[in-house]
């Protein structure tokens, strides 16, 4: 109803088309009784020509006008499902990392596949059930005026189906929203078979995987199978409430017939007519359980789309060097007891170095993660040059920030999209540069695809350190005034560390702002300004734009 609403014109069409369809599902009846009522009493051959030439006609356009009904309800659904999996597809694309913490990876993936559910439900066919609806009283208006009593005994049958129709939809709510969420954990279990294929192999996961994966799919099919009876019994129902109707209607029609106020041709008309205006009814009650799973997963759309977005608009700063300060900054994610840490003051000066450290999960990555912009912290504001982050354009912040993450990951494609991603305009000659600093020559010399590698599922079958180097050479096509690096030296080689030890002192002597997270001696050794992250009261004051030492 609400995607009909939403599309006035459309729809007036459509019902425009579905009045008149009524009108011609009429013509059946009216032919059989013309014929009973006027041929068989009198028997005039060119009465009965024109009774079946004009019931052929109105069968044709009956049908073309169905062909048409489903191309105006195809672009109203159409339209609406194309925005429903824009719309969810965006929220999962730009919902905030912090506010979307409750919504667990596998209910998140769910939203997609309840869009696919969503655009069965309230495709084309739906769209056209419930618009027959309301012309199910015309065809009884039609009736009525051949016999109240009969009317009333369809409109009786109406109303039962009507009220079956509901009941499901109450009955088919809470097994949908479980199944739902069974769904979406199989699913998960299913991606750690895939994605974690040596943990579950070496810890021999595979018993207790197969248990889990059985225990849910049963729920899942027991579910299933419920609300497969719950369908089947809206089935049972609509053919024995359409033959019980066929039974009131001859029976009371044959007392009316006997009576004579009643004739046979206008009894057996009218009993067809009644089984149309039923119809509608059945459809809807064998549709219960399709529209039930897309109104749940609508539903969980709907839930999701109140988590905090990402904002749009916001200005840039075209003069700015990299100069930051964190003030009075708190991060707390929903659900946990109290913040990662509080009034935290930190000020970097355009081309300063400051080191992160601090226990593990202390929240170095999340503060990197606050300054990139990838999430909002609970209190507090993050300045660059004295003016609010949130006061400016993520696109901009981010083609201004170069990040390198703890775990870096790769979308699927190549190499060289990739790394485009970090800087859309840069050539094949900066990208191999960026490659070379981060040591990564022969590692694409060596491929045959060179720039043309395809990057699997996320990067994560290249080696750790390759993984990290490419993370970095990302970073380097940025190269934006600040550089937030997380942990860059972690997991490398001899080599690989020196290679980023000399990369930082060159980022530092060319003027870039540096924040590294980091275990690291030699980089905590090397920097002046270390701020170490220590729960809850870890806030403090750096120094002014200290640098990295020459010595590292
Ligand atoms: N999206 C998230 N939702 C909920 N909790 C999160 C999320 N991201 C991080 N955390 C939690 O925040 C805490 C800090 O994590 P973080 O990765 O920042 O630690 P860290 O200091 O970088 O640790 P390490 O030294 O091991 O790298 C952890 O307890 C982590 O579980």
């Amino acid at each position: 109803m609400a995607r009909l609403a939403r599309a006035p014109g459309e729809t007036a069409r459509l019902l425009a088309i579905t009045a008149l369809l009524a009108v011609l599902g009429l013509t059946v009846s009216l032919f059989v009784m013309q014929v009973l009522n006027r041929y068989v009493t009198h028997g005039v051959s060119a009465t009965l020509l024109t009774l079946t030439v004009g019931a052929l006609l109105a069968v044709t356009a009956e049908h073309q006008l169905r062909k048409l009904r489903w191309v105006i309800a195809e672009s109203i659904a159409g339209d609406q499902d194309r925005r429903l999996a824009t719309g969810v597809f965006g929220l999962l694309l730009t919902a905030d990392l912090r506010a979307q913490t409750p919504w667990s990876a596998a209910a998140r993936e769910e939203l997609m596949r309840g869009v696919e559910r969503a655009r069965v439900a309230f495709g084309p066919a739906g769209l056209t059930v419930v618009a027959d609806l309301p012309f199910s009283l015309l065809v009884l208006t039609v009736l009525a005026l051949l016999s109240p009593t009969l009317a009333g005994i369809t409109a009786a049958f109406c109303a039962v189906l009507a009220f079956q129709a509901w009941l499901d939809q109450r009955r088919l709510a809470t097994p949908s929203a479980t199944l739902s969420r069974a769904a979406g954990e199989v699913n998960t279990l299913v991606a750690s078979a895939v994605h974690a294929a040596e943990t579950v192999r070496h810890f021999r996961a595979q018993t207790v995987l197969m248990g889990r994966w059985q225990r849910l799919t049963e729920q899942v099919w027991a579910i299933g199978d419920r609300t497969g009876w719950v369908q089947i019994g809206g089935a049972s129902l609509t053919q024995v409430t359409q033959a019980l109707l066929g039974v009131a209607i001859v029976g009371v029609g044959a007392l009316q017939v006997v009576a004579g106020t009643l004739d046979v041709g206008t009894l057996v008309g009218a009993n067809l007519i009644a089984g149309r205006a039923l119809m509608p009814f059945g459809r809807i009650v064998q549709y219960g359980r399709t529209l039930r799973a897309a109104a749940t997963a609508v539903a969980e759309a709907r839930r999701f789309a109140e988590v905090a977005v990402e904002r749009s608009g916001g200005r840039a700063l075209p003069s700015w060097n990299g100069a930051l300060t964190v003030q009075d900054l708190a991060i707390a994610f929903p659900g946990q007891d109290g913040p990662l840490f509080s009034n935290l003051t930190v000020s970097v000066a355009a081309g300063g170095v400051v080191a992160l450290t601090g226990r593990n999960g202390a929240g170095k990555s999340v503060l990197l993660k606050a300054i990139a912009g990838l999430m909002e912290p609970s209190q507090g504001q993050i300045l660059a040059d004295g003016v609010d982050r949130r006061l400016l354009a993520l696109d901009w912040w981010r083609s201004r920030v170069s990040y390198l993450p703890q775990e870096p990951l790769f979308l699927p494609g190549t190499l060289r999209d990739n790394l485009r991603l970090a800087r859309p305009e840069a050539s094949d000659d900066d990208l191999l540069r960026c490659l070379a600093d981060a040591d990564l020559s022969g590692f694409v010399e060596r491929h045959p695809q060179h720039l043309d590698m395809v990057l699997d599922n996320g990067g994560r079958t290249l080696a750790p350190g390759i993984r990290r180097r490419l993370g970095l050479a990302r970073a380097l096509v940025t190269d934006g005034p600040l550089y937030l690096l997380d942990e860059p030296s972690e997991g490398l080689d001899r080599e690989g560390a020196r290679v980023v030890y000399q990369r930082l002192i060159d980022l530092a002597q060319r003027g870039r702002t540096l924040i590294i997270a980091t275990h690291d001696p030699v980089i905590l050794n090397g920097t002046h300004c270390v701020v170490h992250l220590d729960g809850p009261r870890s806030g403090l004051r750096s120094p002014e734009a200290p640098t990295l030492r020459a010595a590292l």
